[in-house]
């Protein structure tokens, strides 16, 4: 008999124009625009198996080995309901398809970093569903289409269905059929952009995303601006810088925006707290980096959490990685992946190291950094890397 299984890899992606806010809370329809770098799955990925058999008794999915409960209507559902829909119409229309759709499905997912910890899991995972399960059932859509079903799992995972840069549109319609994901630019037009992740805090978040930013639409003034005067003027910037390779335009749309969100956040009743002292202390380095060095060379962006992203070409990666290292260092070592001599890279001259407590923060106040680069969107993996078994159950990892 045959088996029906796929297996795919998704990238994370770090907004430079943040989505907060939503204008439809069911189908998930945000009140502005919003672009994102994805990151490289060589260092940031979730991967998700999903295989339909006629044995199983209802839709189940694992999550890092534990069994998360598939909510009728909730989520999770809606995006495997709205795929299993678009299958059942090929089978309409051509008999000779298996008539897998009728199937209920297994899927395992293993996300390589921490889930739920603001390093946006939700995206990365909820985008590796959908390429699964899209693949499963041979689905013709494209990345845009597919986008539209991922966007109803998580908003920002519409924006993990793509490689390089790109645009989440806001749209206007009411049952948002163009609230969707598209490149501005591919990776590879601009390879050299590179990120660093700094993990303050890899626990559970205490103001999810989904509660904070209705919050903000219930309450914050500031909001109404942002979504109106700024973000539609930004959202036209950064795509121009990107489609010119400005590196400069870039870091102070990126930094701006992360200042702006955060700013709503605090205008929100009651207000809203994702940043803490050791976040304002990396802002503080990038912010005199740059400065010392005339011009932006980095730019750091904050979503709902602490940790902190910092983007720099690759040739300016070294200086951050010195600053970083010698001003926050952490208990786990540095794994460099692109083997980067930073210990010898030189600082601007006149860098002010006053802008950070006197010797630096204590060992551990940045748990661990993670390097990574502009990636590509999602992988259909091999059969040999499916995380079921031959029971389609979820094998056990090492
Ligand atoms: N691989 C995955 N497959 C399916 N669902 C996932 C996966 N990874 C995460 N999720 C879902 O996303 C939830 C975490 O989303 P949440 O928004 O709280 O955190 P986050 O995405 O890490 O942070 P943020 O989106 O604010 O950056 C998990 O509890 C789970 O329900
Ligand atoms: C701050 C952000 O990371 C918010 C992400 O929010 P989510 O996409 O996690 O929210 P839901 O749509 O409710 O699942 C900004 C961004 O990624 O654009």
């Amino acid at each position: 008999m045959a088996t029906y299984q796929a297996t795919a890899s998704a990238p994370v992606n770090i907004a430079c124009i943040k989505y907060w806010g939503k204008r439809n809370t069911k189908l998930i329809l945000p009140t502005n625009s919003s672009l994102s770098v994805t990151l490289d799955q060589d260092h940031l990925r979730s991967t998700t198996s999903s295989r339909a058999d006629a044995s199983f008794e209802k839709d189940r999915l694992w999550l890092n080995g534990k069994e998360e409960e598939i909510e009728r209507d909730g989520r999770l559902w809606v995006c495997i309901d709205a795929l299993r829909k678009w299958r059942q119409e090929m089978e309409q229309a051509d008999s000779g398809l298996d008539k897998i759709s009728a199937y209920h499905v297994h899927f395992a997912s293993h996300n390589n970093f921490p889930t739920a910890a603001g390093l946006a899991s939700s995206a990365s995972g909820l985008a590796a569903l959908v390429a699964s399960l899209s693949h499963l059932y041979s689905l013709p859509q494209t990345p845009s289409q597919l986008s539209l079903v991922a966007r109803q799992g998580s908003g920002s995972a519409c924006r993990s269905l793509f490689g390089g840069y790109v645009a989440w549109r806001m749209g206007e319609k009411e049952d948002g059929s163009d609230s969707l994901a598209e490149e501005v630019a591919s990776r590879e037009h601009w390879p050299e952009m590179h990120a660093l992740i700094c993990v303050v805090s890899d626990a559970k978040k205490g103001t999810s995303s989904t509660s904070g930013m209705q919050r903000t639409v219930q309450t914050s003034p500031l909001l109404q601006h942002r979504i109106k005067e700024v973000v539609p003027g930004r959202m036209d910037d950064i795509s121009k810088a990107i489609r010119e390779k400005d590196f400069e335009s870039f870091a102070k749309i990126t930094m701006r925006d992360s200042n702006s969100f955060h700013a709503v956040c605090l205008d929100t009743e009651p207000p809203i707290f994702y940043l803490n002292d050791v976040s304002r202390s990396v802002i503080a380095v990038v912010e005199e980096l740059n400065r010392a060095a005339g011009k932006p060379i980095a730019a750091y962006t904050f979503d709902a959490g602490p940790n902190a992203v910092i983007y720099t070409l690759e040739e300016n990666m070294p200086k951050v990685l010195n600053l970083i290292n010698r001003f926050f260092p952490q208990e786990a070592s540095f794994a460099n992946p692109f083997k980067m001599d930073w210990q010898s890279a030189q600082v601007p001259e006149g860098f002010n190291t006053k802008v950070v407590p006197e010797g630096g923060w204590e060992k551990g106040a940045v748990k661990s950094l993670i390097h990574t680069r502009v990636g590509d969107g999602p992988r259909k993996l091999d059969d040999g890397e499916s995380l079921l078994n031959e029971d389609g159950m979820p094998k056990t990892l090492n």
